[in-house]
C-alpha cells in the first residue's frame, strides 16, 4: 500500500460528505490533491458543486479537473472544507502550512460550517511539535519580527529552538501567495499550543500562524490493513 494509495482512501471517504449544490472550501497539498481528482471525476459525472481553492496551486488543479470556483467574496460562507495536515492530535488540533498555504487554508476552514481533514495516519500525534511549526510574517521588519518570534516561543515553554526561514524549490526566500516570508520553528514538541496560538498573535508582523485549534471536527485518518487501505475517523471529543 503506497501512500498515494492511503491518500487516495482518505480523500474518497471525504468525497462520501460531498452532496450536490455544496459549497465547498477545497484544500492544498498532495492529499487534497487526490481529493480534488476524485471531486474532478464526480463532477465530469454531473455533480454540481463549487468551491473555494485554498491556494494558487489548489485553484489551477481545480481548473484542470473542471471543478467550478469562486471567491471568499462572491462566496462567503462555505458548508466543507476538506483538507489536509501535517500533524493531527488526539483533540483534533492540527499543525498546517507544509506547503505555504496556512493563511488562506485558515481563512477558507473558518469561512466553513464544518472542517474535515484528510491524511495519512502517520499523521496522527500524541503531542503536536515535531512537525516544524509554520509561521508566515509580513516581509517588512522581519528581523524584529524573528526577534519577538522567539521570544513568544520562549514565553510558551520553547525556548532556544532554531527558528528558520523557508526557502522555496531554487533556494531563495520563499513568498506566500499572500507575499509574506515564512519562518518555520522547529519545536520538537508544543506544551501548549493554545498559548503558543495567543502569544504569536500578538507580535505584530505576525500574519498567521499554522496551530489550527477548534477549528476541525473530523479527520479522516488511511493506514495499511493488509493490502487494504483502512480508513479510520477520528472525532473531537
Ligand atoms: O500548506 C499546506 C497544507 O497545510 C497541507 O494541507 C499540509 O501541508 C499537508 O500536506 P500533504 O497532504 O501534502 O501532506
Amino acid at each position: 500500500m503506497s501512500a498515494p494509495d492511503l491518500r487516495r482512501a482518505a480523500a474518497a471517504r471525504a468525497l462520501e460528505l460531498v452532496e450536490p449544490g455544496m459549497r465547498l472550501g477545497i484544500g492544498t497539498g498532495s492529499t487534497a490533491a487526490a481529493f480534488i481528482a476524485l471531486l474532478g471525476d464526480r463532477v465530469r459525472a454531473g455533480l454540481d458543486v463549487i468551491g473555494v481553492p485554498t491556494s494558487e496551486a489548489t485553484r489551477i488543479a481545480c481548473e484542470r479537473e473542471g471543478i467550478r470556483l469562486a471567491t471568499l467574496d462572491e462566496l462567503p460562507e462555505l458548508d466543507l472544507t476538506i483538507d489536509g495536515a501535517d500533524e493531527v492530535d488526539g483533540r483534533l488540533r492540527l499543525i498546517k502550512g507544509g506547503g505555504a498555504a496556512l493563511l488562506r487554508e485558515k481563512i477558507v476552514a473558518m469561512a466553513s460550517r464544518r472542517m474535515v481533514v484528510i491524511a495519512d495516519a502517520a499523521k496522527r500525534v500524541e503531542t503536536l511539535g515535531a512537525f516544524p511549526l509554520p509561521i508566515e510574517v509580513n516581509a517588512f521588519g522581519l528581523g524584529a519580527t524573528w526577534r519577538a518570534v522567539e521570544r513568544a516561543l520562549a514565553e510558551s515553554g520553547c525556548a532556544g529552538k532554531p527558528l528558520t526561514r523557508r526557502l522555496d524549490a531554487a533556494g531563495e526566500p520563499l513568498v506566500t501567495d499572500g507575499g509574506h516570508a515564512l519562518l518555520d520553528a522547529h519545536l520538537g514538541a508544543i506544551p501548549d499550543p493554545e498559548g503558543l496560538s495567543a502569544r504569536l498573535w500578538a507580535v505584530p508582523g505576525v500574519v498567521e500562524h499554522g496551530l489550527f485549534l477548534g477549528i476541525s471536527d473530523t479527520a479522516f485518518l488511511a493506514e495499511a490493513s493488509g493490502s487494504e487501505a483502512r480508513v479510520t475517523v477520528l472525532s473531537r471529543p
